[in-house]
């Protein structure tokens, strides 16, 4: 294909950019007019106007400036007269890469160039454009070369370095919306990548990385910089097209069904209703739900890029949802508990519902709104809850309903959920803010959990026991298949080691949500 002689140029510099001597000249004005203008030509120019002007170039001419730039390259003797449109570009080499790609186009067999990397040397220079025809390097004929012949005359070139190129006829790109920022929802490694046309090309990013796209000109290959480079002039990076990495994702979900024969699901354990009615229930026995799921999206995502706008709640708007999630016995109920404690104006939960008796001390609305069985099987086929179990004959699930009430008390709502929930949480109105609370290796949680208590299972006597090794083992396989499945969906990860630096953690990242500026999918902006 053509992308497999897409090749970069490397170790090149427009420092001094010269299209014959007029670029050369151009440059020189450029850079040292204003200086002229005020130590020699104005006071000459009052008096004596022309040979003022002879003198200042006199002068002018004879002084040092610095940087030094290298002499000349002769033109080229002679232009073939057919090639009226014929361009002379001449660079300097240094460290620098040249920011382009080269290829061979298969139609006419001619050197082309394929890409140029926004804010590199090439597109700084504004001389060299996608499409370019490279006729000859130094005088080095370029037709009968390959572009790794190409790429090794360059890199043994030294100094200024001549290239004769014939104009693309590629329209100038219309001009895109250059402020489109994508959240990255992958990882990707340029150089683990066997597809990219240049690894030395590639931009390097994590999930979670807010990128800048600045073109998307090709349908494959997009160009991008990471938001969190300072340096806003830093040349672009390729990154695989929206188009791309879907057809990639796709093509490794199949290849794993077809190796392994199993859809990539979570197993049964790591399903299932767990925490949300927690904070209000005495008994600790959650585990023993019987867990249903409430509408979720069972379906295989591919979380590729999401779009972002940068948001800042108003004073008048209500707080965003805060989603905590992770693996049973990782510590998601203790840190909403220091968080209720730690403001309890502030922070609320929302009142699940229930099917059991209501005892002496409670009241309703507060532990549980407590409703008859009948209401409460109504309400499943309303698709009121967002989970909802049975344990013990009694039915227990959480509201859709609950949750606003709380948001509409202007507090912020903190809600313990399987990851399964959150796409069904995922909406402009909630705004939901997910963390993921992960455990720490198996060392450490054997250090820091060795006093714990973790809910026991179903057949044991007692509601809570010590952690067993088995139980850090599964908090470690189960987080690790969380993250598979939902990582795209969290937008901040707690790693639960010391659980007072946890807590701090967590509490400053909500404090930032609530006050700084930071990024939201843009279709929630759009309400
Ligand atoms: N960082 C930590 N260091 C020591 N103990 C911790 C830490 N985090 C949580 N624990 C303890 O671990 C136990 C389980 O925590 P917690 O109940 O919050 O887990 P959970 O994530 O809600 O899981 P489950 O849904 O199974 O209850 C509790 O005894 C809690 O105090």
């Amino acid at each position: 294909t053509h992308e497999s002689f897409d090749r970069f140029i490397c170790d090149w510099s427009n420092d001094m950019l010269l299209l014959g001597s007029f670029v050369w000249l151009s440059h020189f004005i450029q850079q040292h007019w204003v200086a002229s203008l005020n130590e020699f030509l104005i006071p000459l120019c009052f008096h004596y106007p022309l040979q003022a002007l002879l003198s200042v170039h006199d002068m002018v001419s004879q002084k040092e400036f610095d940087p030094r730039l290298p002499p000349l390259p002769p033109l080229p003797d002679y232009i073939e007269k057919e090639e009226d449109s014929i361009k002379i570009v001449c660079l300097v080499k240094n460290q620098e890469p040249l920011g382009a790609t080269i290829k061979r186009d298969e139609s006419t067999g001619a050197i082309v160039v394929a890409r140029v990397m926004r804010g590199g040397a090439a597109d700084r220079s504004g001389l060299i454009h996608e499409g370019d025809k490279l006729k000859e390097i130094n005088g080095v004929p370029m037709e009968d070369k390959n572009p790794e012949e190409i790429i090794s005359i360059l890199a043994k070139s030294e100094g200024a370095v001549t290239f004769k190129v014939i104009p693309g006829t590629k329209e100038e790109p219309e001009t895109l919306d250059n402020k489109i920022f994508v959240r990255a929802l992958f990882d990707y490694n340029p150089q683990a990548d066997p597809a990219i046309p240049c690894k030395d090309a590639g931009l390097e990013f994590w999930r979670g990385d807010v990128l800048h796209i600045v073109s998307q000109e090709d349908d494959t290959w997009w160009q991008a910089r990471r938001h969190s480079d300072a340096d806003a002039n830093l040349r672009a990076g390729l990154i695989p097209s929206r188009q791309l990495q879907e057809r990639n994702t796709r093509a490794a979900v199949w290849g794993y069904r077809e190796c392994f024969g199993v859809p990539l699901t979570l197993s049964k354990r790591h399903t299932g209703l767990r925490k949300s009615f927690r904070l209000s229930r005495k008994d600790s026995k959650s585990q023993h739900v019987r867990q249903k799921m409430g509408k979720g999206n069972a379906g295989i995502h591919l979380p590729i890029y999401q779009e972002v706008l940068p948001y800042k709640r108003k004073p008048d708007e209500p707080y965003r949802l805060v989603l905590l999630t992770g693996p049973s016995g990782v510590g998601v109920t203790e840190l909403k508990r220091r968080l209720l404690l730690s403001d309890p104006e502030h922070f609320s939960v929302s009142v699940p519902y229930t099917t059991r008796e209501q005892k002496k001390h409670e009241k309703e609305g507060v532990e549980y709104h407590f409703v008859s069985k009948h209401t409460f099987e109504k309400d499943i086929l309303n698709h009121k809850f967002l989970e909802y179990g049975e344990y013990k004959g009694n039915y227990y699930g959480m509201s859709l309903d609950s949750v606003r009430r709380v948001v509409a008390e202007s507090k912020v709502c903190l809600l313990d959920v399987k990851p399964h929930t959150i796409t069904a949480l995922y909406t402009s109105e909630l705004k939901p803010y997910v963390v993921f609370v992960k455990p720490p290796s198996i060392e450490s949680l054997r250090l820091s959990r060795r006093k714990a208590k973790v809910l026991s299972s179903q057949n044991e006597q007692t509601p809570t026991k010590i952690f067993t090794e088995e139980d850090f083992q599964d908090m470690i396989t189960s987080a690790q298949a969380m993250e598979n499945k939902y990582g795209h969906l969290f937008e901040k990860v707690i790693i639960n080691d010391d659980l007072a630096m946890a807590f701090t953690e967590l509490r400053d990242e909500l404090t930032k949500i609530e006050t700084d500026t930071h990024w939201i999918p843009n279709t929630w902006a759009h309400v």
